[in-house]
């Protein structure tokens, strides 16, 4: 599938990015625009005809029968024979979604409402601690169940006028005991957030949260909910139904923060702003659903990432959001991205025969490029980079970070593909140095520049933004992993791990021995117990 078109980014590879620029349309042509943000991605060697053959690989992998059936509720994730619905908790005035023939909107919108009503209940004290007001909310979750509301409630911060939210993942104790040192527990709410209600790193750290707060409060339950599609579950915790969200399987776990996994960013921000979310979220489903695929943005986000993964070979991108309240974008797309794509098997059972999907890292800028942009500039692997910024930010008396903020960014996108030829580096140093110097020291400032990136510009991070922002990405893990014929929505890659960690448990303990196991690992165990 990919082989024609390596075969004519070969014959394109001696063509620098800004010679495409010749072209006075070429920033306006490879640009796509939905509502109010604009994906620029003319700085990178896509022209018309990479595009177009681009675009014939996604109309023959049948992304819009794909995407059609999605939003139709098929059992697309056919390893585990689930519908994968997530649009579905942000449709909220469209029109019924059937799964298996049954309407499962009356359903989400029940949730909604009664997690509304929770969530005006805790801000406004209707729903009080044993010791006052909730002045603080504790979410316990790890993956889907962490890093969507983490996420949002950072990126939300100017509308967060609700209660403190901690958010506790790690297994690792010094997690829940770093959050909850000078928590009062009567004035704490504590959400346990798991699908399965089964994940060992929740249970663990509910368990401990509960200890904690039953050391102060009568009825540590009563300051417990819980998000979760086990009821049964939750119940054998002790939580009263009236506290629990559920939600169906068809709901990913990395995709589920648009419903009852988003509760505690819901306390946070309170139900408008929430909903303001959804509207975006829904408003990129509209675009997502029904824009030409040459001027579909989550298409289109896709297939330059495919351009850049499959074609061209480069094995990782950079997320880097120069929006702070974006710090935890990259994490959360590393698991939307790697744990959805980070696949070596297509859907009937075969091994790909070429690469699933990149490595995705990254860091806020400004603070990447006093870190890890040196290699990004100068290293010897070019590496994609996805910019993104605000036009404005949310304070206007610090204007002048905001125009630093935003000339920093285009600026980095601009070096990358411009770069410094060895005669610019020459006249740098001119004058400081002459002779081999002059030339060893020109050579350490040369930027080779033709490195491709994207930049994602929107008016300000405000839920709607933010909604839309978020689903941008789902949509467009989903249009690759459809490219790539694989399932996007299982994650059996998980399981190993924790099986043999299961099994290490009373090994690491000392109760039992280490026959069997591999050389290191019995040294590793070794070394632990003679420590303890
Ligand atoms: O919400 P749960 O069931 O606790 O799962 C948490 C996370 O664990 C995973 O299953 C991976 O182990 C993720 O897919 C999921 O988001």
């Amino acid at each position: 599938m990919w082989d024609a078109l390596k075969t004519y980014a070969g014959t394109i590879a001696d063509r620098r990015i800004d010679s495409l620029f010749d072209d006075p349309d070429r920033a306006g042509g490879f640009s796509t625009r939905m509502g109010d943000m604009l994906f620029d991605y003319s700085k990178t060697q896509l022209d018309d005809t990479a595009r177009k053959m681009l675009l014939d690989v996604a109309r023959a992998a049948g992304v819009e029968a794909a995407r059609d059936a999605m939003f139709a509720g098929a059992p697309i994730n056919d390893t585990e024979g689930r519908a994968v619905l997530h649009t579905a908790l942000r449709n909220l005035d469209g029109g019924p979604v059937t799964v298996e023939g049954e309407d499962v909107m009356p359903g989400v919108l029940d949730t909604l409402a009664r997690m509304e009503a929770f969530a005006t209940a805790v801000r406004d004290g209707s729903f009080a601690g044993q010791g006052g007001q909730i002045t603080d909310v504790v979410n316990i979750g790890i993956g889907g169940s962490d890093l969507g509301p983490a996420m949002a409630t950072l990126a939300l911060a100017p509308y967060h006028d609700g209660p403190r939210c901690h958010f506790v993942s790690n297994v690792d104790g010094a997690h829940i005991a770093d959050t909850v040192r000078g928590l009062d527990p009567a004035t704490t709410l504590v959400i346990v957030a798991s699908k399965t209600f089964t994940t060992i790193e929740t249970m663990t750290n509910a368990r401990t949260a509960r200890a904690w707060m039953s050391d102060t409060v009568t009825d540590p339950a009563a300051q417990f909910a819980a998000l979760s599609s086990a009821e049964d579950k939750t119940a054998e915790f002790g939580i009263d139904p009236s506290r629990v969200f559920g939600f169906e399987d068809w709901v990913g776990g990395r995709y589920s923060m648009w419903g009852p996994i988003g509760l505690s960013l819901m306390i946070a921000v309170g139900p408008d702003a929430f909903r303001a979310m959804l509207r975006g979220a829904q408003a990129m489903d509209r675009h997502f659903r029904s824009a030409d695929l040459a001027e579909n943005m989550p298409v289109m986000l896709a297939l330059v990432g495919m351009w850049h993964n499959q074609v061209m070979d480069y094995a990782t991108r950079a997320v880097l959001p120069y929006d702070q309240r974006l710090s935890r974008l990259p994490a959360y797309l590393q698991q939307l991205e790697m744990e959805s794509n980070g696949k070596g098997v297509a859907r009937d059972g075969t091994t790909l025969p070429y690469h699933s999907g990149p490595v995705v890292w990254g860091e806020p800028g400004t603070n990447g490029q006093h870190a890890f942009y040196q290699l990004i500039h100068q290293g010897t692997r070019v590496i994609p980079c996805e910019f993104m910024v605000a036009a404005q930010g949310h304070e206007p008396e610090l204007q002048h970070h905001h125009n630093l903020l935003v000339a920093n960014c285009l600026a980095q996108s601009e070096a990358l593909m411009r770069g410094r030829t060895l005669d610019e580096a020459r006249a740098k140093v001119a004058g400081k140095f002459d002779g081999d110097e002059l030339e060893r020291q020109a050579r350490h400032r040369v930027f080779p520049g033709n490195r491709p990136s994207t930049t994602l510009v929107y008016p300000q991070l405000t839920p709607e933004i933010f909604g839309q922002i978020v689903a941008l990405y789902e949509h467009r893990v989903f249009v690759e992993g459809v490219i790539l014929g694989i399932n996007s929505f299982d994650q059996w890659g998980v399981e190993l791990g924790k099986e043999l960690a299961t099994a290490l448990g009373p090994v690491v303990t000392g109760e039992e021995g280490t026959d069997g196991k591999d050389g290191s690992t019995a040294q590793l165990v070794d070394y632990i117990l003679a420590r303890r």
